[in-house]
């Protein structure tokens, strides 16, 4: 579907051309010109989108480095949806690591810096009053099919930025997952910040003040969720980027009764299930026979833990309390253990403490913790996921140590950007003699091989499925996002692995493929709400394909008719 086949509309001359959504540049047709008073504000040449794509590629050639050509598309996107989207579009591998991870981390860094735009809804905490009112402002007589919100508290690995990521995530969606952009709403939850750099910044552009925690936090973020379940009911409501504390309070709080979804928790999850399922029928072995470490136990970590051992009960038939077994979680204090106390332990890890008798006699460090060195001993892990944001802490005495005991180490270090992964690809590789299945949160290049051929490391980012999960979901209409509708996707996803064909190829599909994955794991994720009754639609499971297609937006722009009762 293009964005907008035919549109019949009112707006004229310069509101035309200011608004993002409807602005056609020099693509404006002569008829398009005359009826809408442009052929005075516009040079003569009509172009096609391939010509302007072309020319805004060369302008963005010119940028000096990465964060300016990020800005460069920023700019971009506030003039010309269409145009953004195609250019993204013809020339996705280079440009997502640039309008995301890695280039998004130092943008949103430095966001106060680079402000030029207002973007989306921005609801801060001292302003709450008028917080319904800002919400219609924006929301009003739209048909809302996704709202993205974050608090900052945890940007990718560089933690509290007070405003940020929403509106480069709701972007992904579109490009990866088809999703119309003029339905998407970006939302900023600025409830201070603890950064004390931003704090002290005089051009900080969110609230200057100590991030608000506790009750008043969370009678906040319930006004905002109560407005959208009053006024978009329908919609799919995303959380980003939330402390890890936040991040499963709400989602459990939330998920019943509403479609939620937090990405960091169950986006991740699922992408690494999808990862490992691969890795797996690399090794020829199975699931239930993988002992698992995972270095950081935060939204991230303890999402993979809990998505993997859904996946070993689901595929493979073991019981809950079996497969929490297979797992060994290492954080700050190292190892979590029962022994560390329940002042260090949180609720939310229970499920994977490890009893204090099974580590008896093994050495603690100067700290009293169980580090992770003496646990890849003791546990002999054969996958290894980080996702701690300390880089290199998988060292060569680990992996080294990993690979002592198993042929084929899995090893996936997946914080976020490139400079916080926990081993580089390429040393994970030597280490092991090239035996090394990995896979990691930002691209990285090809490793070499021993035997001189290359290794294709794969990225395993959560934007390979959230926006086939939050695709399929509004398709069905569903009601909430179930976790067997999430299984449902990461089947699909682990399915068009390209090392389910070739053992020698990467773990998952290359992020080239990422619009293609994401339509398939969308169509999964359908079929399965209306397996499961949950879906809010007349059509049957062998029509989602069709329909799936059918809704797909494209970058390309429509017809425009002047009628002065159209759209103003
Ligand atoms: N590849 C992907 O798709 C995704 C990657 N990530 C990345 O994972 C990392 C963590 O993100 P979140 O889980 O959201 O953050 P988080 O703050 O919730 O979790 C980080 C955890 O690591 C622990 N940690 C910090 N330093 C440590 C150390 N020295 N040793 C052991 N544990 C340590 C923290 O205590 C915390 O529990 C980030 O870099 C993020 O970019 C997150 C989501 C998706
Ligand atoms: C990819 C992502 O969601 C993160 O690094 O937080
Ligand atoms: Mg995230």
């Amino acid at each position: 579907m293009a964005s907008d086949p035919v549109l019949r509309l009112a707006v004229r001359g310069s509101a035309l051309l200011t608004n993002p959504r409807l602005n056609k540049g020099t693509a404006f047709t002569t008829d398009e010109r005359r009826a809408f008073g442009l052929t005075g504000r516009l040079p003569h040449k009509i172009n096609s989108i391939d010509e302007q794509c072309q020319r805004a590629w060369d302008q963005l050639e010119t940028c000096g480095d990465d964060l300016a050509k990020n800005t460069f598309l920023q700019s971009l996107r506030d003039q010309n949806w269409v145009l953004y989207y195609a250019l993204i579009t013809k020339h996705l591998k280079e440009l997502i690591p640039i309008i995301y991870t890695p280039t998004e981390a130092e943008a949103i860094a430095n966001y106060s810096h680079l402000f030029r735009r207002s973007e989306g809804l921005y609801l801060t905490l001292p302003e709450q009053d008028a917080m319904e009112e800002d919400f219609l402002e924006q929301t009003k007589g739209r048909e809302i099919d996704l709202i993205v919100c974050s608090d900052a508290e945890q940007i990718l690995g560089i933690g509290d930025q007070g405003v940020g990521i929403s509106t480069a995530k709701a972007a992904i969606y579109t490009l990866l997952g088809g999703i119309d952009p003029s339905k998407t709403l970006s939302v900023t939850l600025d409830v201070g910040t603890d950064n004390d750099d931003l704090l002290n910044d005089h051009l900080y552009v969110g609230w200057p003040h100590k991030r608000v925690r506790g009750d008043e936090y969370d009678i906040f973020v319930n006004k905002f969720v109560q407005l959208v379940r009053k006024y978009q009911p329908h919609t799919l409501l995303h959380f980003e980027d939330f402390g890890v504390t936040n991040a499963y309070r709400l989602l459990e709080k939330y998920r019943e009764g509403h479609a939620v979804f937090n990405d960091d928790v169950q986006g991740t999850g699922a992408v690494t299930l999808a990862c490992v399922m691969s890795a797996v029928g690399v090794t020829n072995t199975k699931l239930s026979s993988q002992r698992f470490v995972i270095f950081g136990a935060g939204s991230a970590g303890l999402g993979i833990a809990r998505q993997l051992r859904d996946g070993v009960v689901q595929l493979d038939g073991l019981s809950p309390l079996e497969a929490n077994k297979l797992f060994y979680l290492v954080d700050k204090f190292g190892l979590i253990h029962q022994g560390l106390g329940p002042e260090k332990i949180r609720d939310a890890v229970r499920d994977f403490v490890r009893p204090d008798d099974e580590w008896a006699g093994v050495q603690a460090n100067e700290q009293g913790k169980i580090s992770l060195l003496e646990v890849v001993k003791k546990a002999k892990p054969t996958v290894l996921i980080g996702c701690s944001t300390k880089a290199g802490a998988f060292t060569e005495e680990i992996v080294r140590e990993m690979k002592k005991h198993v042929e084929r180490p899995i090893i996936l270090p997946l914080s976020n950007p490139s400079r916080l992964h926990e081993v580089k690809p390429q040393d994970a590789m030597d280490w092991t003699d090239g035996q090394a299945l990995i896979a990691t949160g930002s691209p990285f290049p090809a490793c070499k091989l021993p035997n001189g051929k290359e290794y294709t490391v794969a990225e395993c980012n959560n934007a390979l499925i959230y926006p086939g999960l939050g695709f399929g979901a509004m398709l069905a209409k569903s009601r909430t996002l179930t976790d067997n509708m999430i299984i449902a996707g990461t089947q699909r996803l682990a399915q068009l692995s390209p090392a389910l064909s070739n053992p020698d190829d990467a773990l998952l599909p290359d992020f080239g493929d990422a619009p293609a994955v994401n339509l398939e794991v969308g169509i999964a994720v359908a079929e399965a709400a209306i397996e499961e009754g949950i879906a809010g639609v007349e059509w049957q499971k062998d029509d989602v394909r069709e329909k799936a297609i059918e809704k797909q937006w494209k970058p390309e722009y429509g017809v425009y008719i002047y009628d002065p009762d159209g759209e103003s």
